[in-house]
This record gives C-alpha cells, sequence and structure tokens, in this order.
C-alpha cells in the first residue's frame, strides 16, 4: 500500500454516502489537493467546512479549475448516471487512473465511456468506511499498472480493508454481500427492536438492546479468531432458549433459504445495472 503521506491530488466526482465516507478518510491521512465534483450544495458546503481548503469543491466537470492535474479519477455518483457523466471525465483520465465504485458498472463499460485506453479499477466498499472499518474488494482492468494499482489499493486502504480479485464477475455477488451488507445487519437490529417492543419490552429499552447486541456482537467478532459458528455456538446452551429461536431461524426454508434468495436478487440487480 501506497504511504499516506503520498496521496496525490485526486479527482472525486460524487460525494454523497459512499464518496464523503472516502473522502474524509483521505483527508485524515493527509490528502492535501482534491477537486470534488459534487452538485448537491448541502454535502458540498459540509466538505468546504471540514477540508480547511485542501478541497475545492465544484458543481460540474466545466467548473475544474484548468490546469488541475489528478493522479486519479474517482467515480462515486449513482451507476444510473454514469451514461450523461462519466464521458465528461474522458480528458481528465487520460494517463492516470480511475477508480469506480459505481454497483454494477463494468470496466468494459467504462472503457467505452472514457475511452479504450483508460486504465479502469472497479471497487465495491461499504458503508463502515466512515469509520474506517470498511471492506473493499477491488479488480484491476487490463492496462493498470502497478503504481496505479498502488495508489487504489491506499485510496480504499484508508477507509478499511481492500481484498483484490482478477475475476470481475465477482464484484456482482462482492455487491450483493458485503456492498449491501451493512442494510442487512441494520436490518436485523429494527427487527430485534420490532419483536422485543412486541413481547412488552419499553420501546427505548428495546431501542438500546437490539442496537448494543448487534454492535457487541461484532465488536466481539472482529476481535476473534474462531468462527462465527463458534460465537454462535458459545451462546446456544444445550436445551436452552437460544437452540429454540434458531431451530425456527435455521429451518432449511427460513434464513438459510431467504439469505440465498436475497443474495441471488442482489447479484442480478448488479448485473443489470451493468450498462
Ligand atoms: N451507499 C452504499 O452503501 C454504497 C454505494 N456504492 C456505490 O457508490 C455510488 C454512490 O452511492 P451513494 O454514495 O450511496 O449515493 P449518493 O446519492 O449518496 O451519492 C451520489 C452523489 O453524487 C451526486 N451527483 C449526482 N449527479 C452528479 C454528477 N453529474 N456529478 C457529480 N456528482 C453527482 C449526488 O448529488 P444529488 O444528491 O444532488 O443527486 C450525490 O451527492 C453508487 O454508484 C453506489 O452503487 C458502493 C458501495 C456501497
Ligand atoms: O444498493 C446499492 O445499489 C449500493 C451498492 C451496494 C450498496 N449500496
Amino acid at each position: 500500500m501506497t504511504g499516506a503521506a503520498s496521496l496525490p491530488p485526486i479527482l472525486l466526482v460524487g460525494c454523497g454516502r459512499m464518496g464523503g465516507a472516502l473522502l474524509s478518510g483521505w483527508l485524515e491521512q493527509g490528502l492535501t489537493r482534491a477537486v470534488v465534483v459534487e452538485p448537491h450544495a448541502a454535502a458540498a458546503e459540509a466538505l468546504a467546512a471540514q477540508s480547511a481548503g485542501r478541497v475545492r469543491v465544484v458543481p460540474d466537470a466545466d467548473s475544474i479549475p484548468a490546469g488541475f492535474a489528478p493522479e486519479a479519477v474517482v467515480l462515486a455518483i449513482k451507476p444510473q448516471e454514469a451514461a450523461n457523466t462519466v464521458p465528461h471525465y474522458a480528458a481528465l483520465s487520460s494517463g492516470v487512473v480511475t477508480l469506480s465504485i459505481m454497483a454494477g458498472r463494468t470496466i468494459g463499460g467504462l472503457h467505452r465511456l472514457l475511452g479504450e485506453a483508460r486504465a479502469v479499477v472497479r471497487a465495491m466498499p461499504n458503508t463502515p468506511a466512515a469509520v474506517r472499518q470498511g471492506f473493499t474488494v477491488a479488480c484491476a482492468g487490463e492496462g493498470v499498472t502497478a503504481g496505479q494499482r498502488a495508489l487504489c489499493d491506499a485510496l480504499l486502504g484508508a477507509v478499511g480493508e481492500v481484498a483484490w480479485v482478477e475475476d470481475e464477475a465477482l464484484l456482482d455477488p462482492v455487491t450483493a454481500v458485503s456492498g449491501g451488507g451493512p442494510a442487512y445487519v441494520f436490518l436485523l437490529v429494527e427487527l430485534l427492536q420490532r419483536a422485543a417492543e412486541k413481547l412488552g419490552i419499553p420501546p427505548d429499552l428495546a431501542r438500546s438492546m437490539a442496537r448494543s447486541t448487534v454492535a457487541g456482537s461484532g465488536a466481539l467478532l472482529a476481535v476473534s479468531r474462531g468462527e462465527a459458528a463458534e460465537l454462535r455456538q458459545a451462546v446456544t446452551s444445550p436445551k436452552g432458549t437460544t437452540e429454540r429461536a434458531l431451530a425456527v431461524l435455521m429451518a432449511e426454508e427460513a434464513w438459510p433459504a431467504l439469505v440465498d434468495r436475497a443474495m441471488a436478487a442482489a447479484t442480478d440487480r448488479s448485473r443489470e445495472l451493468a450498462e
């Protein structure tokens, strides 16, 4: 991974939830010069305050200061905006690496929008990036140099762990599982809270219980060397209460089948977003 202090000038296109999380990680790591294209006024104002002059926010590609020469163009807009937006960055992406975090959008599709000769890395981070606990899977397209890959590794590594794969097709199931994964965990919190309330627990207590249980379990998992199944078994006393709940959740037609179906649906959607 490239040293944090060596982060070169970056152009970030789209500074919403994911782009903003990445940028704050880069700023924390000492990024000194970036231009952010972000038409959303509130997000742009927050950024300007956070960056103490290191980031210039502009509303569109035409407003990028003349002479700004980024070493990476990071695409963090929605996949549905790619066709109209990405071609505006064809000139700036020439000779540098383009790092896309857009769901579904393929390296080949980005080559068609930017020009075949462009160096493109496709990556899928997740929102724990906001607290530097993200997990990103990345894939480098043809022609990406070792230096460009190291730069992308540094940019993604600023917000958490990075794993690289050779097979780009894996990015679709990755998007389903780790890209969207935080949403499923937060849904579990919501459902635990709702069930607790239905069982008569006051809402405030139900909320605290559900949040702390999931956050604490995540913290325990993070420091554990063993498998998740072992942590589950450590809670499950023989003939006890958890065993009864797990018999419901782990029935083949329950969570095992539902999670398979949900991940397949998200994977299919990622493939649909390709063009
Ligand atoms: N959210 C997540 O958990 C993850 C998202 N991703 C990917 O990251 C990308 C961004 O997602 P997310 O951050 O959630 O979305 P957001 O909507 O929060 O961020 C996108 C931002 O881009 C801005 N924008 C719209 N059009 C343009 C444009 N032409 N030029 C520059 N900026 C523009 C939007 O402004 P406005 O609101 O005004 O339209 C918005 O602020 C998506 O492609 C998504 O697939 C990847 C991993 C996880
Ligand atoms: O829901 C989405 O499409 C994006 C990609 C992964 C997480 N959020």
